[in-house]
């Protein structure tokens, strides 16, 4: 392992569909020094675009149904639009983004996930070892900033709607092999919070037997509980640290006083 550092922050719907709030969080992303990577959802603006092209978006626990017609909406809403746009902004900031899905350099592959109960359509998961770290470590090195939307492949032509939150801790999972890697969920709000209501109610940290607890107790929910399983199922493989936290709040993380830090033990 080479002992540099890598950040994967990872941003949501909520911050992307704001213009303020995504112009403050690229300043302090663009101005994280070292090796970084930034992935983003979107599935906010795919909702609503879908919507205005008469095509009802269907969502089942927190994954949406993909079918060729949401399909060709979410590759251009990611892959398109959305990326397109923040690595626009980031060359403003004097960072030198990059745009990629997973298809781009063969970075990410996935495999179509299998019709169980429920057909998601052209959802891709990530499997073990799918990372091309050696494609994204020539991006990382020659000074890159890599931008992941939320698009892979299959290898074989098919393009595939992916998780971001998965797709990050998937990167930071692979990436941990080569650099000492950090995963930075930013969001809307303080952190994980007791109170949902209570900005000020943040736990600073979580252990995985506590997740458990306070799923059971109801205090994380929706999108919180996929958020908390790709998180500590990247800590098990490796990933030295994961937090979650406002995107505003980004330049306080190298300060240790970033929103949520979560723990093994
Ligand atoms: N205890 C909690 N603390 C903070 N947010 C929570 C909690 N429980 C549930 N949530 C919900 O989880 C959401 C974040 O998940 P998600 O919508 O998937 O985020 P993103 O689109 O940013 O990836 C928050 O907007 C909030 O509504
Ligand atoms: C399969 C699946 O559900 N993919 C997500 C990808 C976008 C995403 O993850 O966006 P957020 O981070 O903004 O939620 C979706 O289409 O909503």
């Amino acid at each position: 392992m080479s002992n540099s550092g890598l950040n994967i922050i990872k941003i949501g719907g909520n911050i992307i569909d704001d213009e303020v709030l995504l112009d403050s969080f690229l300043e302090k992303f663009a101005a994280l020094p070292g090796k970084k990577i930034l992935v983003h959802g979107g599935g906010k603006i795919a909702t609503r675009i879908a919507t205005d092209l008469g095509i009802e978006a269907k969502m089942v626990e927190g994954r949406r149904i993909t079918d060729e017609a949401m399909l060709r909406i979410v590759t251009m809403v990611y892959a398109g639009l959305t990326n397109k746009n923040i690595v626009a902004k980031l060359q403003v900031l004097q960072c030198d983004a990059i745009g990629l899905s997973g298809a781009d350099g063969g970075t990410i592959k996935a495999i179509k996930r299998p019709v169980k109960d429920i057909d998601y359509g052209f959802v891709g998961d990530i499997l073990h070892d799918s990372v091309n770290t050696a494609s994204i470590k020539k991006f990382l090195e020659a000074g890159f900033v890599p931008v992941f939307s939320a698009i892979t492949h299959n290898g074989l032509g098919q393009l595939l709607n992916t998780n971001a939150d998965t797709i990050a801790s998937a990167l930071a999972v692979g990436l941990s092999s080569l650099y000492d890697t950090s995963l930075v969920y930013c969001f809307e709000k303080n952190g994980v919070l007791k109170d949902i209501n209570d900005e000020q109610s943040v736990i600073n940290s979580i252990r995985a037997d506590e997740f458990l607890q306070l799923k059971e107790d109801g205090v994380i929910h929706d999108g919180m509980v996929p958020k908390l399983q790709n998180a500590f199922d990247a800590i098990q493989k490796g990933v030295r640290n994961v937090y979650i936290g406002h995107a505003n709040n980004l330049h306080l993380f190298q300060q240790g006083q970033f929103g949520t830090c979560l723990t093994l033990k």
